[in-house]
């Protein structure tokens, strides 16, 4: 293995044995010396189970890699058979140097032990020296701020506490490949935060990093590559934001492949994650009413396939759907200017999208969500969470609709995305008919006034009391 990679699966396929009752268990272990000396073979008292089939990445050198799926997906049978607790039915796994692991919580303490005597135990399993050990204990019991508990034995300890020490241990010993699954979503935010700026600094004296996590937003911050697996198998690797985007479609959309109708270019679709922002229309006092956000009938026309003419259009935007309607074109305009270069950190935004329904769509959703280009999303809603009324006609096979959306932008200055999506509820699965992730550019400049994230609006008041 070259020396600018620190883990590679090789396909790797992991296969169970399932026995719907136990005794079968102890027939599949008699039977088969039994069939050598019946001289034939006999049946076989297991199912299969592929866990993990014929999976391969590579980690290189200094990077960190996040791998996410759903529940089930192989994602922990993955990292065990990268640490070597778990043996791979067939494929390899190589690995370079010393090897840190946070896999089931609490997995590497013994709970009648004490803090201070896990710590050691666990050193000395990574390898290290008891000079070596007590040169990084302080360190260690720092990181892990358990105060006094460091001194009691590991089963009175929280999860959380738990978790603190395991990181601290695996964090101070420099490891050159960690791998992470999941534990660290048992710490408090302060101490994940923590955790996360410690890894960056390993990552950056180049220690590789597997981490296993259902965050995407930790995938897009933290990873510089990510693998999606699904049902055992890698369905998408690379990327980080296209990975989390395909990620999104497994868990709320269905698998649907068919390209959008009438458009081109593109591959494949996203559902929405548009939820929990449902304050814009109605808490906020310079919110559009609900009816004026959704407008069947507009002075623009905006159903020509035109969306990938438009300044600001993203041409990496990752769009799919199955076809029964297509978004065709935009229009965006700040403060009245028409597609503009660039928005300024608290102008009014009008964006409008043309939808036609190629197929009868029963209760159509409308979302639009915005991101920072790290794939962080900074705001979301769709037209269900904001209850728009629409009527019930809207989404018959053949028509058209035009959805228009004002906002008001507090962003910080930086590079942001516009996803759009047109999706509806069928039998209780969210299908997408198109969505069009990253679809648009926006480029937030400078303003004096804030820094952070948003502007949050602050009225300040200075009084000096006599
Ligand atoms: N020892 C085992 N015997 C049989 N099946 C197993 C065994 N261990 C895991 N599995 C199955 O293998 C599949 C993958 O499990 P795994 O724990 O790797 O998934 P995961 O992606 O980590 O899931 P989660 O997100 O829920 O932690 C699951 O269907 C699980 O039921």
């Amino acid at each position: 293995m070259s020396s600018d990679v620190s883990i590679r699966v090789e396909r790797v396929s992991k296969c169970y044995q399932i026995y719907d009752q136990p005794r079968d268990r102890l027939k599949q272990f008699l039977l088969p010396r039994l069939s050598h000396m019946v001289g034939r073979p006999v049946r076989q008292y297991f199912r299969e189970f592929w866990a993990l089939n014929d999976v391969s990445f590579e980690v290189p050198r200094g990077e960190t890699v996040g791998v996410i799926g759903r529940n089930g997906s192989g994602k922990s049978t993955l990292l065990q058979i990268v640490c070597g607790t778990l043996t791979p039915t067939s494929g390899q796994v190589h690995t370079a140097g010393r090897i840190g692991a946070l896999l089931e919580l609490g997995s590497g303490f013994n709970p009648e032990f004490t803090g201070r005597e896990n710590v050691y135990l666990n050193a000395a399993v990574l390898g290290l020296t008891t000079d070596e050990i007590d040169a990084r204990f302080d360190d260690i019991v720092s990181f892990a701020d358990i105060g006094d508990f460091i001194d009691q034995p590991v089963k009175t300890y929280s999860s959380g506490m738990m978790v603190r020490l395991a990181f601290a241990v695996q964090a101070q010993i420099s490891p050159d490949v960690l791998i992470v699954d999941e534990a660290l979503a048992v710490g408090d935010a302060r101490f994940q935060a923590k955790c996360f700026e410690r890894l960056k600094q390993l990552k950056d004296e180049g220690t590789s990093i597997l981490l296993v996590t259902h965050s995407n937003e930790q995938i897009v911050t933290h990873c510089s590559r990510a693998v999606l697996l699904d049902g055992g198998r890698i369905v998408e690797q690379g990327e980080p934001r296209r990975v989390v985007n395909r990620y999104l479609d497994l868990l709320f959309g269905r698998s649907v492949t068919a390209p959008a109708q009438g458009e081109g270019g593109e591959t494949h679709a996203t559902l929405p994650e548009d939820g929990g922002a449902a304050d814009a229309a109605t808490n906020s006092p310079e919110a559009v009413t609900p009816e004026a956000n959704l407008v069947v009938e507009s002075s623009r026309q905006l159903f020509d396939d035109a969306f990938h003419t438009r300044p600001g259009y993203n041409p990496h935007e990752y769009r799919w759907g199955d076809g029964a309607a297509s978004i065709r074109d935009f229009f965006l305009a700040a403060d009245g200017e028409a597609y503009p270069s660039a928005i300024v950190s608290g102008q009014r935004l009008l964006l409008e999208f043309g939808v036609c329904f190629n197929r009868m769509v029963v209760r159509p959703i409308f979302g639009i969500t915005v991101k920072t280009k790290e794939g962080v999303t900074v705001y979301g809603v769709n037209s269900e969470s904001l209850e728009i009324p629409v009527c019930e006609s809207l989404g018959r096979a053949g028509s058209r609709t035009v959805v228009r959306a004002q906002l008001h932008c507090r962003l910080a200055p930086g590079d942001y995305f516009v996803s759009l999506g047109v999706a509806s509820v069928q039998g209780g699965d969210v299908v997408p008919h198109d969505r069009r992730y990253d679809a648009i550019h926006l480029q937030v400049l400078p303003v004096n006034g804030f820094f952070g994230l948003v502007d949050m609006g602050m009225n300040m008041e200075i009084k000096e009391i006599q």
